[in-house]
């Protein structure tokens, strides 16, 4: 157990630092308050805003609790007043690791355990090589946040948030999440963490499709063609793993090698067996949408583009995955399709490459 940590547990809460506050550290800081932790924030304006007085968590189920920020959120230029740091929650997207290791280095100390909580698989490694001397672990969100009303940050999906078990951080692990775990964020630890992270990435995949289709999660998994085309997707994902000998954990209320098939089900029928999948806010939409709506660079290469290096490394080829990277590629660079193009060229698509 590290030293600072077995400290901190004789007080039962430690100092906890979300760094790069958007939507699911402004989400996890406000339920690391609620129980009863100290928390700190970084980040931009628009979020520190939001969480240095009094803020709101809700969920998908009807919980809602107010906070008070107690004025702990910092911008980047006021570093210098964040008290010593013994968890730091690293909450920037994929995309902006490498430039947060360097504005975040004057706030690790030899006994800061950093917490990646990054989709992909194996992001974390930019931290791990920033900072060789720290205990770097890594977290798996499983659920959707929106921040739709000023002040309220809003869990629309299920699901646990998994915590990684390293053998050398074991017990202080185990305290964390027990310290953590409330109604407003159930916490759950793995000691799988990469087979975790490639299941997660399977869900993630959908990701490009609802950007692009430019429609809510649930409408989207409403519509035949564009889960047909999920489906493509995901049995990309599972040949590469297959080939691998990953074995997935179930972390949707099927077995991850199922979801494929369900999602090809017609329409009637899926909505009778993929009920659970249904029950989702009718608005939720995916991080990518919000990354393309906002203009912003996408984790399109750390989601589908994972499929498609590993497919390479592998001497395998995941061309659908590939298609969605280039696309995704295209919007970025303002020759965005529109819906209706989008869906015309997925049946395209479809076709050319039905086997
Ligand atoms: N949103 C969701 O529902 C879910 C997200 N995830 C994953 O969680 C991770 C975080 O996503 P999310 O919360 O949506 O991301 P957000 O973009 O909402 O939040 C990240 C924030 O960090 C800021 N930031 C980036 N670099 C720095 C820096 N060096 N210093 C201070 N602030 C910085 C960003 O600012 P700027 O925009 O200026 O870069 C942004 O405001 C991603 O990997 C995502 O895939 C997982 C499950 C669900
Ligand atoms: C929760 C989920 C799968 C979909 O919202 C997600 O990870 C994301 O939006 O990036």
């Amino acid at each position: 157990m590290s030293a600072k940590i077995a400290q901190v547990k004789a007080n039962n809460h430690a100092h906890h630092l979300i760094f790069g506050t958007g939507l699911i550290g402004s989400y996890l800081g406000g339920a690391l308050i609620r129980a009863q932790q100290r928390v700190s924030f970084v980040g931009r304006k628009h979020f520190i805003s939001q969480i240095s007085a009094r803020f709101t968590l809700s969920d998908y189920s009807g919980n809602r609790c107010e906070l008070d920020g107690q004025g702990q959120g910092f911008l980047l230029d006021e570093l210098a007043k964040v008290e010593a740091v013994d968890i730091l929650w690293l909450c920037v997207k994929c995309t902006a690791l490498e430039s947060a290791a360097a504005d975040m280095r004057e706030l690790v100390t030899k006994n800061t355990i950093i917490i990646c909580c990054q989709n992909g698989v194996g992001t974390h490694h930019v931290i791990e090589n920033a900072f060789p001397h720290n205990h770097v672990i890594r977290a798996m969100v499983p659920f959707n946040v929106v921040n739709d009303e000023p002040g309220v940050f809003h869990r629309g999906t299920e699901g646990s948030m998994i915590l990684e078990v390293s053998p050398a951080l074991n017990d202080s692990i185990k305290w964390l999440s027990r310290q953590m775990n409330t109604e407003m964020l159930p916490v759950d630890i793995s000691y799988h963490m990469t087979d975790l992270q490639w299941a997660k990435l399977q869900l993630n995949l959908g990701n490009a499709v609802n950007a692009l289709a430019d429609i809510p999660v649930k409408a989207m998994l409403e519509t035949r063609e564009y889960r047909f085309f999920i489906a493509r997707l995901m049995n990309e994902l599972l040949k590469v793993t297959e080939k691998q000998k990953i074995k997935l954990p179930k972390i949707a209320n099927l077995p991850n090698t199922w979801i494929p098939s369900v999602l090809k089900l017609p329409n009637l029928l899926f909505k009778l067996v993929a009920k659970k999948m249904l029950a989702i806010d009718p608005q939720a939409k995916t991080s990518m949408w919000w990354d393309l709506h906002n203009q912003r660079t996408t984790e399109i290469d750390f989601i589908n583009g994972k499929v498609v290096s590993q497919a390479k490394k592998l001497d395998m080829t995941a061309p659908a995955n590939e298609w969605m990277v280039s696309l995704i590629h295209q919007a970025q660079s303002s020759k965005r399709l529109t819906a209706k193009e989008f869906k015309a060229a997925l049946l395209q698509f479809e076709q050319e490459n039905n086997t």
